[in-house]
């Protein structure tokens, strides 16, 4: 990997009026990396990524693309894919008009037949954008963005509306760009897709970026649950657990496999039923949940 950052941001602020919308927010993303910005409503994700995408000024602080000033649309452009949450194309345009003229735009070469392929929509080439599905719009705007393979590639929310074979169909577009290099920068609110596929995360909550990392650097502060029902009297549990009065019982823990065998092994000795059995590591939802907790 290429040891100049893509992306340099150094201790951005943005106020609107009185709203402090991102405060002193400093992050990079490395060539290859996908890198998703996550966070509560509100967080200022959207309001970051405008000003690294060169849509917004900054009120303060730094923001370097490819070593350049992000307003500086003739270097940065070119080399940039963005994928908005909504597509701002003319409606009586159709399909291969909008994505040819999109594609010129960018400076990069490419074939209309072959993004059009990338997400499935050859069949609809003809039609006014004005007829597209919902979901057809958004495959319409990942073809724009992946135009000509971008080095950089925002995505904003891209899965959103979309049923799960186009989403799949996506993500293995986006594998494949991965593969020849492309940088990706993705917001989502589906969790468990940014938990499968980013390199890193950085999760903003109010203006600030609160934690930054990989997965299981975000999550291994927090504990794995076990959950089971209990529909008999049992003897007492060999861990601590908390359990309702339906029987339904939890164990948080820090040593998943350790206690699973424990519980495991009780069970099996004095032949109680665990229903309902699941146990897994902590996932990006709870690290969410904690953030009002800090
Ligand atoms: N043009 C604007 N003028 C004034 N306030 C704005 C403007 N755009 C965003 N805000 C405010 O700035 C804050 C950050 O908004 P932003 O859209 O960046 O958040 P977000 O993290 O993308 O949120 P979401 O997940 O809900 O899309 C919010 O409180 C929002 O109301």
């Amino acid at each position: 990997m290429n040891s100049t950052p893509v992306i340099d941001v150094a201790r951005l602020n943005l106020t609107y009026g009185d709203h402090h919308a991102v405060k002193d927010v400093s992050l990079q993303v490395r060539s290859g990396e996908l890198y998703a910005l996550l966070g509560t409503n509100g967080a200022g994700k959207t309001s970051t990524l405008e000003i690294v995408e060169g849509h917004r000024a900054a009120t303060s602080g730094t923001v370097r693309v490819f070593g350049q000033d992000p307003r500086d649309r003739r270097a940065v452009r070119p080399r940039t894919g963005i994928m908005l949450q909504e597509s701002g194309f003319s409606p009586d345009l159709t399909v291969r008009e909008s994505v040819r003229l999109i594609g010129k735009l960018t400076g990069r070469t490419d074939t209309v037949e072959h993004v059009l392929g990338i997400v499935d929509l050859t069949s609809k080439a003809g039609t006014k954008v004005s007829q597209l599905s919902g979901g057809e719009k958004r495959r319409l705007d990942f073809a724009t963005a992946v135009y000509g393979a971008p080095e950089l590639i925002f995505l904003d929310e891209p899965t959103t509306g979309l049923d799960i074979q186009s989403r799949d169909a996506l993500w293995s577009s986006v594998d494949k760009l991965r593969a020849a290099g492309s940088t990706i920068v993705l917001t989502t609110h589906y969790l468990e897709e940014a938990q499968q596929r980013a390199d890193r995360i950085g999760l903003m909550h109010r203006g600030t970026l609160h934690r930054e990392g990989t997965v299981s650097e975000l999550t291994r502060t927090l504990p794995a649950v076990i959950r089971f029902t209990l529909t008999n009297t049992t003897p007492a549990l060999p861990l601590r657990a908390t359990c309702e009065n339906d029987g339904s019982c939890f164990i948080e823990t820090h040593h998943l496999q350790r206690d699973m065998y424990t519980l495991l092994g009780w069970a099996q000795y004095h032949a109680v039923e665990l229903c309902d059995l699941e146990a897994g590591p902590t996932r990006l939802d709870d690290v969410f949940r904690a953030i009002g907790d800090d």
